[in-house]
């Protein structure tokens, strides 16, 4: 057998999560590239998550988007604030601190209030597909502003980088799945994809002792909802993802690596074989935190979230429902990420 790269990234508490090189699925041989493919759609049906190495996104293109948005977040709070999220059916916009909340599933929902009491300390802007009719995105005004018109062109171009990665994946599921390579093509071509951009502020140290004994967060625990998420994560640290055991466990960032993970509409969609699992985002582990200082320093990572064209109807793929049968309805895709993002804002 032609080897091929995988590692662990994550050990621990039952949760592993692979570290898979993309080389061998993009360039390798024919065993190769299906090995590599069974290994990707192995790391979302047990951990929901994998991390990507070697992948087609340019490391320059990465850097760029990172310094695109952290200039974005320092623009002035009022400019940032006529940039406003407007609609759940556009899903365009910035939040402020505060402004989005996290919705679980309905058999959580009693989660939610407790939740919901203490505010994730971030800000966000959503970008989506640009040129939807009716629905604009937010840029910040490029006339005699170069920063301005850099940061559009850089985002519009990530936004498609981005999306010729989801179609890649996607067909490496398909593969690992036994059903044909471009199963995905027609349902991945739309690009009805969400970059968002985060921003966690330097906060000091005391945040994250409150006194009432409530947990602060950066970011609360959540699934995500669509296919699958592509994370672009700094040096910084703090996300962490749910075990099978039920903690959370550090997934530390990897220079290089795309930290990907499944969807709740991709695990509906496999009929539950694959995972869509909770993970959050916490202030810095202690070895990262730099000494004794009075506070975390900021936080900035790169979100995209993909979504099966908006347009087509979702139902159990071939090959996970002939023994169990299909335990979701159909449902069109746009209309199911609108459903959810009601519940969020
Ligand atoms: O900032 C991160 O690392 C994670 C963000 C995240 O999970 C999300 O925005 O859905
Ligand atoms: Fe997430």
């Amino acid at each position: 057998m032609a080897d091929i790269h995988v590692s662990q990234a994550v050990a621990q508490d039952d949760l592993v999560i692979p570290l898979i090189d993309f080389s061998a699925f993009l360039s390798g041989t024919p065993a190769q590239k299906h090995q590599t493919a069974q290994a990707i759609l192995n790391g979302f049906q047990t951990a929901g998550f994998i991390y990507l190495s070697n992948h087609p996104i340019p490391a320059s293109t990465i850097s760029s988007v990172f310094a695109n948005s952290a200039k974005f977040f320092d623009r002035p709070q009022a400019q940032k604030d006529a940039l406003s999220w407007y609609s759940p059916e556009a899903n365009r916009g910035y939040s402020g601190y505060g402004r989005e909340k996290v919705s679980l599933p309905d058999e959580d929902k009693g989660e939610v209030e407790k939740l919901r009491a203490v505010p994730d300390l971030k800000e966000s802007l959503e970008i989506g597909r640009e040129g939807e009719e009716g629905m604009p995105n937010m840029w910040p005004p490029v006339d005699g502003d170069d920063d301005a018109k850099t940061f559009k062109e850089v985002m519009l171009g990530f936004h498609d980088t981005c999306k010729d990665l989801h179609m890649q994946l996607m067909r490496a599921i398909a593969l690992g799945m036994g059903i044909d390579e471009s199963w995905f093509d027609g349902f991945t071509d739309g690009g009805d994809n969400t970059l968002r951009l985060l921003h966690y502020p330097g906060v000091s140290k005391k945040v994250f002792q409150r006194a009432d004994g409530q947990l602060q967060v950066r970011a609360g625990e959540h699934s995500d909802y669509g296919s699958l998420t592509l994370l672009f994560q700094d040096e910084r640290g703090g996300l962490q993802v749910r075990s099978p055991k039920g903690t959370f466990v550090n997934a530390t960032p990897i220079p290089g690596t795309i930290v990907i993970n499944a969807g709740d509409l991709l695990a509906r969609w496999s009929n539950d074989t694959i995972k869509s699992t909770k993970h959050r985002v916490v202030e810095p582990p202690p070895k990262a935190d730099s000494s004794d200082a009075e506070t975390y320093p900021p936080r900035y990572s790169v979100a995209y979230f993909c979504n099966p064209n908006f347009e087509r109807v979702i139902e159990a793929l071939p090959g996970t429902y002939e023994e169990s049968g299909k335990k979701y309805e159909g449902i069109r895709s746009g209309e199911y990420l609108v459903k959810r993002l009601t519940a969020t804002y």
